[in-house]
């Protein structure tokens, strides 16, 4: 099920492909200019609020498509007497919402636009505890409660049953987390390897050795999922007993090949982003010390600076976008602004002791709904799998008939006839018909050769050698039949043709989907209906008006517009001084930020005065480049970095001009000498030529050296 792990891409910029089923798009390549759709999603008050005593602030019109958020009225919220906010946004869910009903509004669009070849990112942000995960993963039982992730698979593999014809299709994924600012596989064995991202101009982002699985229907998908999740940080905070530490992305690629009016098989390929980033939160309000508060402030700086790219996107006016802030934005690129159609989902909590939050939430989806994507159908990407599985499947398909398709020759005894066989023993082994054939001829000439008597000894076992050798050959080539006929197997069983449940398990899933899909079709018809009806009723309405009106209607009507006017100007200001102060909040919110990490850059320079003498801070400094692709700084060598963890312990690396590094801790030999004093020593069999010593004098820190001989 594995496919070779290295240099798969993820969020990958070369996306194709057709509109139908027959033809290619008529302007392949080209894409449409799509804004980021924007849904938020409130979760009903948790029983510990209810507990607690907080009220509901927040209230959501599904019709409007608005989110009204009031003030606290409590006595103690400094936002009391405040106004109340308005939103709108594409679609809106509340409390009671299903969760098959946001996938069928959300997220149903985007995974359809997938399979046509486009790319799709579908992301849920949100303060922590909000139901981030619960919508994007939901609960495993009942169906009903699955998310957006789940309902996906069962939507991809539903579609691609349902197809008829020649078009085929190849499945994977791929799932990674950010932590810490560090992107590693969750599908991997070594889940903790640290992996570089990369920016390539013909690929987009990529990220090296991120493994990718061939999947053959929904319940495999499932199965990797849950390996992932198990592999996924997680702990417990005073908001959230199940807190999500990461941003993590699942990736599905689906490439389709389907046979174009040239008669010739051309490949889309669509790959869908699932995205549930780690919550924004307050030290305060989570608890979060050690270890916690550092992984608060690495998902704090980095929603700061999503929210950054947010803005620099929509106000249009800077030509860079600062995506290479963070590894979060770097992912994200093609996502925000680039090749991808992108829903987001903001999730809020109702109650009041949220409201900065909820505010906050909500003013970043209202910025992101600006956000222009430019997604395109590419046809034929360079980095598709499945042409490369077709070929091959081809070419053992051509091998193995060749293998079995000399019998009619067998026996002829022509130069091309030997020409054959010798290339099909070597190539494609031989049928199981063949074999018994040529075991048959074996048999006959040992028998033959048992029942001359006049041989000679020398005679006899030469060619008793050369029937042994050809038996061996036999096997041989029967074994590489053999094998060719499992990789064949293997590699049709991943190329997967409409007509067949590919569903499994998941087929409850699917049925679900469709019925919620059916029912949300006639509610908008009904609605359209409606409002179809309300228009004419409005257009009778405004008639007897016209036919009634007089000068003195008139002057009524333009005092009441005037009045209207008036009010409008009025809210206007208010919202203008609000945003004003709200403005303002977030400036002194990103102050604070900037003022927890300058507290602890210089708690790190404390540590490195401390414990690193200035002659290596400045051969650090030298050696150091700022590398534009990963975003980071990396080492150039020859050149010992010395990390002081801890008194006793000291990790050094040992880093080559190809700024490859080694870690050669476990070559340090620890003594003391005479005055009790620690020294550290290499063991210079391990390291040849590039022997060094390392001695720690004293229990000053600032009295470490380090000699490279
Ligand atoms: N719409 C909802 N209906 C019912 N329960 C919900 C809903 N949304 C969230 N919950 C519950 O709220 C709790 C927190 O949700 P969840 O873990 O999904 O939040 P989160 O935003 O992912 O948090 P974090 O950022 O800390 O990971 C869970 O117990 C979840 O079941």
């Amino acid at each position: 099920m594995r496919t070779t792990p290295d240099k798969q891409s993820v969020f990958s910029h070369v996306f194709s492909g057709l509109e139908d089923k027959k033809g290619m798009s008529d302007e392949p390549g080209k894409g449409s200019s799509d804004n980021v759709q924007v849904a938020v999603r409130c979760r009903p008050l948790s029983s510990g609020e209810k507990e607690a005593g907080h009220s509901v602030v927040v209230s959501v019109d599904v019709e409007q498509g608005e989110v009204v958020l009031t003030p606290p009225t409590s006595a103690g919220s400094h936002r009391r007497g405040e106004q109340a906010r308005t939103f709108v946004f594409d679609s809106v869910f509340g409390p009671e919402s299903q969760q098959l009903d946001i996938y069928n509004e959300t997220a149903r669009p985007i995974v359809d636009s997938v399979l046509e070849g486009y790319n799709g990112t579908i992301f849920a942000y949100g303060q922590t505890g909000t139901g981030k995960t619960f919508t994007m993963q939901g609960e495993k039982e009942p169906p009903e409660k699955r998310g957006i992730i789940p309902n996906s698979f069962a939507h991809i593999f539903g579609h691609i049953a349902s197809c008829q014809g020649e078009t085929q299709f190849l499945v994977r994924v791929s799932y990674l987390e950010l932590y810490n600012e560090e992107v590693s596989d969750l599908l991997s064995k070594a889940v903790r390897k640290r992996l570089e991202v990369h920016v390539r101009p013909d690929v987009g982002v990529t990220v090296r050795d991120l493994s990718c699985f061939v999947v053959k229907n929904a319940d495999e998908m499932e199965k990797l999922m849950t390996i992932g999740d198990r592999n996924r940080h997680f702990a417990v905070t005073d908001m959230n007993e199940h807190s999500s530490r990461s941003h993590v992305v699942f990736s599905v690629t689906v490439e389709r090949s389907d046979v174009g009016p040239d008669g010739e098989p051309h490949v889309r390929m669509g790959k869908l982003n699932l995205v549930d980033l780690a919550g924004s939160e307050r030290q305060s309000k989570t608890g979060a010390e050690g270890e916690r508060l550092k992984e608060s402030m690495k998902i704090n700086l980095s929603l700061m600076m999503l929210g950054n790219v947010i803005s620099q996107l929509v106000d249009g006016k800077s030509k860079h976008i600062p995506y290479r802030n963070s590894k979060l934005t770097l992912l994200l690129q093609d996502s925000l602004g680039g090749n991808s159609k992108t829903v987001m989902i903001a999730n809020i909590g109702p109650a009041s002791y949220n409201w900065d939050e909820t505010l906050n939430t909500l003013r970043y989806a209202n910025r992101a709904k600006n956000i222009q994507n430019k997604a395109r159908i590419n046809e034929d990407p360079k980095e598709a799998m499945l042409r490369e599985f077709q070929k091959e499947i081809e070419e053992l398909k051509r091998q193995l008939e060749e293998g079995s398709g000399g019998e009619e020759g067998e026996g002829e005894e022509g130069q091309r006839g030997k020409r054959k066989k010798r290339r099909r023993e070597d190539n494609a082994g031989i049928s199981p018909r063949s074999a018994a054939k040529v075991r048959v001829q074996l048999e006959r000439e040992r028998a033959e050769l048992l029942k001359k008597t006049g041989l000679a000894e020398g005679e006899r076992d030469s060619t008793r050698r050369e029937l042994e050798r050809k038996e061996e050959e036999l096997a041989k080539a029967q074994e590489q039949h053999a094998e060719m006929e499992r990789k064949l197997k293997d590699l049709s069983s991943k190329v997967i043709v409409g007509g067949v449940n590919l569903l499994e398990k998941a087929e409850t899933q699917q049925r679900l989907l469709e019925q919620s899909a059916r029912e949300l079709e006639k509610r908008k018809k009904k609605e359209a209906k409606l409002t179809r009806k309300l228009q004419r009723k409005e257009a009778e309405r405004v008639d007897m008006e016209e036919k009634y009106a007089t000068l003195q209607d008139e002057a009524a009507a333009k005092k009441t517009r005037l009045k209207e006017v008036w009010r409008e100007v009025q809210r206007t200001r208010e919202e203008l001084s609000n945003q004003r102060a709200d403005f303002e909040q977030e400036r002194q919110a990103m102050e604070e930020t900037v003022r927890e990490l300058s507290r602890e850059v210089r708690l790190h320079q404390l540590v490195i005065d401390a414990y690193v003498p200035d002659q290596y801070q400045q051969l650090i400094h030298s050696h150091s480049t700022w590398n534009d692709d990963t975003g980071e700084w990396h080492l150039v060598g020859p050149f010992i970095n010395v990390i002081i963890t801890h008194y006793d312990i000291i990790s050094v690396a040992w880093h080559t001009l190809e700024t490859m590094s080694r870690d050669l801790s476990h070559h340090l030999m620890i003594t003391r000498n005479q005055n009790g004093t620690p020294e550290w020593h290499t063991s210079p069999t391990t390291l040849g030529r590039s022997e060094f010593t390392l001695c720690l004098r004293g229990h000053s820190s600032a009295d470490v050296s380090c000699i490279v001989t």
